[in-house]
């Protein structure tokens, strides 16, 4: 009999890239039976997918989630908190995909991003794990840009400087970026259109604008557009924000290093890209290695790892937001030792949010388990 696959927050940003990239990979191909939820829609038609995705159920009514053999969802970490335990409580033992970071760092549970650790993943279904969980979006994407180094077991240690795109905050945050860029354009547009005015008077002009009480900040709470903003979650312990709490916690995790774990720290930025986050390593190597030796492992850190050469035009053309956003790429380059030593290596790695940092993770999870349980 098909298996029953019940999807939850479908219709969001990260469900929707998800429904896509099934859609575009073929999927839904009769292997099993779509079932759509809604917290917010239950009862109205369920989603234009080119087949009959029937009537949306109550995403709270656990009776109907419970039939299913696989729950997939992307609607966030208090739905998870919600329903999670009451379904396991009342004896669900079916399979939990989740892209929320909620259950991640719980003892039953596995990170999810098989390209990296498809060995944890495999342990974690054989002996009996059914929460599977997506990756903090950050964390997945440095992995995919160069896991090699880590599969090799060079690394030391690592710090990462990230410059983290708008949709990690979430669809409003990524409209409130394009209405203050917007905005910066609306204000300078005279300016802007005598080519021998004034830089200065154009500059000033921009920073009274980002500063001025009518700057569109609700959701960010402070400009992006014209600026940056090094602070993304809330404050933990030690001066950290919790973004970078993940970078240590989720990787191990990730690696299944729980006993050898590797320090990895640095600072989280948000800055104007839309969809991609991107990040400078510095890694300390536990021995040195030529940069031919680093870029052929970095290479091999997965299918999708794309090296860029370290000069001008391949990095201008290949290795920005604008290159990969949309993609599954993981453009990493700018890949040199640094002044300390050959043991040390530094370089830049971007890719796409909504793809590997977050939907993609998820979707292959749902064809591993399926083809376990088939
Ligand atoms: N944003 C990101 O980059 C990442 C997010 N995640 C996780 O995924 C979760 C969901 O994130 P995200 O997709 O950004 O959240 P969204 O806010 O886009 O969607 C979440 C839910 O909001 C409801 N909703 C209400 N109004 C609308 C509307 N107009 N359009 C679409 N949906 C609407 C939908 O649920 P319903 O149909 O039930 O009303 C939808 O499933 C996050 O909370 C986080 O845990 C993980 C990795 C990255
Ligand atoms: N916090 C990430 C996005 C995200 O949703 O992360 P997580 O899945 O770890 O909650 C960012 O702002 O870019």
């Amino acid at each position: 009999m098909a298996k029953r696959v019940g999807f939850v927050g479908w219709r969001g940003m990260v469900g929707s890239v998800l429904m896509q990239r099934m859609q575009e990979e073929s999927d839904f191909n009769g292997s099993f039976d779509a079932v759509f939820f809604s917290t917010s829609q239950a009862g109205q038609k369920g989603p234009d997918l080119g087949f009959d995705t029937g009537i949306l159920q109550d995403a709270y009514d656990t009776k109907s989630l419970s039939s299913c053999d696989i729950i997939v969802t992307c609607q966030g970490g208090d739905y998870t908190k919600k329903v999670h335990p009451i379904l396991r409580k009342e004896g669900w033992k079916g399979y939990w995909i989740d892209a929320a970071s909620t259950l991640r760092m719980e003892k039953d549970s596995i990170i999810v991003l098989d390209p990296i650790n498809m060995d944890v993943i495999k342990k974690g279904l054989s002996s009996g794990i059914k929460d599977y969980i997506g990756g903090n979006c950050t964390v997945s994407l440095m992995l995919m840009g160069i896991g090699g180094l880590f599969r090799e077991d060079l690394v030391e240690w690592l710090t990462s400087m990230t410059y983290q795109a708008a949709s990690g905050a979430g669809a409003k945050n990524m409209r409130e970026l394009v209405s203050q860029m917007n905005h910066i354009g609306k204000k300078a547009e005279d300016l802007l259109a005598d080519p021998a005015g004034s830089i200065l008077e154009l500059d000033r002009c921009v920073a009274k604008t980002i500063r001025s009480q009518d700057f569109p900040t609700d959701n960010f709470g402070a400009p992006l557009a014209g600026s940056l903003i090094p602070w993304i979650d809330r404050a933990v312990e030690d001066g950290q924000t919790r973004e970078e709490w993940k970078g240590y916690a989720e990787t191990n995790k990730i690696l299944g290093r729980k006993d050898s774990p590797i320090p990895v720290d640095g600072i989280c930025v948000r800055i104007g890209a839309m969809r991609s986050h991107s990040q400078a390593l510095t890694i300390k190597l536990k021995k040195s290695i030529s940069i031919k030796e680093a870029e052929d492992i970095i290479a091999s850190s997965s299918g999708w790892t794309k090296l860029v050469a370290n000069n001008k035009e391949d990095t201008l053309k290949e290795l920005s937001p604008a290159a990969v956003s949309g993609t599954l790429t993981v453009a990493t380059g700018r890949i040199r030792h640094l002044k300390m030593g050959k043991d040390y290596l530094t370089l830049f790695t971007v890719g796409d949010q909504l793809l590997w940092g977050a939907a993609e993770p998820v979707r292959r999870m749902l064809n591993i388990v399926i083809e376990y349980i088939s």
